[in-house]
């Protein structure tokens, strides 16, 4: 169910970026089609043959003397440790092994997770080939050459990577207990909601079988059903620097909503929503979890009876992407509302697997185009044949039609409110796909 995590750690100007560019292709440093949320260089989701990952780059900002460089690559380092299944682990054979390296290099092996061992720069196999094996020096195995600049040797490499991947197991996707990923800015309460959920009845399973990954995860039983919540409790750094800070918020979400199948995003009320909550809202609004939003320390504000509606819209508004996600109004402190969100986690969970039958499906769309006419161009209309639902979690749906460019996005907008109507599917995004049904018109 769970996507492998794969890191990404090494010394500046190794080509760390260049490889996450040419591994990532385009779907990286642009702006992407969740309004708002421009896209840095920290995630990508990747695929090799049959195998899709999540990978995450753990570098920091730039640093100016070899000391810090330590320092930060070891932070990397246990950041990587903390957070994958597989560790890349980059070097640059024109600078050779440098002391850095084999520094971070013993932590890695004391770490026992698999390391692939990555020699950057090796434009010219040939005439680098010598200089390559003197990497097998790190005693982390054996080093692989790429060029990433060229694209060279990164299948290989890749292959190395799927291999170290945990076998699928079982016990983890039998599982069918809700999991819910708790994520937000640094100091929103994230943990004092965790702890104040799970109070007493606190039970740490982090030795789930399978599960590599240094999550605490957290089973509480609340009304006859168990829940179970994830924590990255190994990345809750705390760095003065406050663009670290952001990066370690959005690898701590982007590793915990993986397993997900809820994810709460936690908003402070005495600060308001902000455009890092719509960065990290985005992870789980990509993933197609369900969604619910807490705005917590609602206890430590002045309120009046405008107070909920003011919060709701400037909310919908920054989070413009998302309008089906619930919101909640919270205090991880007083623990109001916290039964409310136990109730929110059931539904959302239920929307965001339930499956429509294609007959009731038909209906709604013809009864929706009875009502509205669907666009047209230069004297050809938009039919629609036929819809019909081929996944759930999210719901996802695909829609044969007589041309594709013709089925705009506000007429799929259209489409989705009046299933929403019909459904309501609160707390989940839908997912359309739009197919032409060849030999028809
Ligand atoms: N010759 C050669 N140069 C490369 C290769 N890959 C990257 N470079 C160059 O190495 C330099 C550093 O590359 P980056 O990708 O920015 O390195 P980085 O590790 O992300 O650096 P930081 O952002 O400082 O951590 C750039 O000038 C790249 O063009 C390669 O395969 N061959
Ligand atoms: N008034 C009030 N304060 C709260 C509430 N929830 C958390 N806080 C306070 O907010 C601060 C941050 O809470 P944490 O739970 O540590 O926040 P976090 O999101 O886990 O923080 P990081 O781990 O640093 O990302 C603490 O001082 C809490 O006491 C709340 O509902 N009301």
């Amino acid at each position: 169910m769970s996507k492998p995590v794969v890191a990404i750690v090494g010394r500046p100007n190794v080509g760390k970026s260049t490889l996450f560019n040419v591994l990532a292709g385009e779907r990286i440093s642009i702006v992407k089609d969740t309004p708002g949320v421009t896209r840095d260089r920290i995630y990508a989701d990747v695929s090799w043959l049959d195998k899709a990952f999540t990978l995450i780059d753990t570098g920091g900002i730039e640093p100016d003397s070899d000391d810090i460089i330590l320092s930060q690559m070891r932070e990397q380092a246990q950041i990587a440790i903390d957070t994958a299944d597989v560790i890349m682990f980059i070097t640059d054979v024109r600078q050779g092994l440098v002391d850095a390296d084999e520094k971070v290099a013993n932590m890695l092996r004391r770490s026992k997770k698999p390391v692939v061992l990555v020699v950057n720069k090796v434009d010219d196999f040939k005439k680098y080939m010598p200089d390559v094996y003197e990497f097998y020096n790190l005693g982390i195995g054996e080093p692989i050459p790429v060029s990433a600049a060229s694209m060279l040797g990164i299948g290989d490499m890749l292959d190395e990577v799927i291999a170290h991947f945990p076998e699928r197991n079982a016990e983890e996707e039998e599982d069918d207990r809700p999991k819910i990923a708790v994520i937000g800015k640094p100091n929103v309460g994230k943990s004092s909601l965790i702890n104040k959920l799970t109070g007493e009845k606190r039970v740490i399973v982090s030795d789930i079988a399978g599960t590599t990954r240094d999550a605490i995860d957290t089973a509480v039983k609340y009304c006859g059903r168990e829940y179970v919540f994830i924590d990255t409790a190994g990345l809750r750094r705390k760095s003065k620097i406050k663009e670290e800070l952001e990066r370690y918020s959005i690898i701590r979400a982007v590793t915990a909503v993986e397993r997900a199948d809820v994810v709460v995003i936690v908003i402070d009320a005495t600060e308001g929503v902000t455009e890092q909550d719509a960065k990290i809202a985005g992870i789980a609004h990509d993933r197609g979890k369900g969604i619910i939003i807490a705005v917590n320390k609602w206890d430590a504000i002045e309120k009046n009876d405008k107070s909920v509606k003011e919060h709701s819209d400037r909310i919908r508004q920054v989070l413009s992407f998302m309008p089906y996600a619930e919101i909640l109004f919270i205090s991880a402190q007083t623990g109001q509302r916290l039964n409310k969100l136990y109730e929110m986690i059931d539904v959302v969970m239920a929307n965001n697997s339930m499956r429509l039958a294609t007959g009731v499906l038909n209906e709604i769309v013809a009864e929706a185009v009875a009502m509205q006419q669907p666009p047209s161009d230069k004297g050809k209309r938009l039919k629609i044949f036929y819809i019909t639902q081929v996944s759930v979690k999210p719901p996802t749906f695909v829609v044969f039609v007589n041309d594709k460019k013709l089925m705009h996005f506000s007429y799929t907008r259209y489409i989705e409110n009046r299933i929403r109507d019909a459904f309501g599917f609160r707390g989940t995004a839908l997912r359309f796909i739009i197919r032409e049904r060849k030999g028809e018109s």
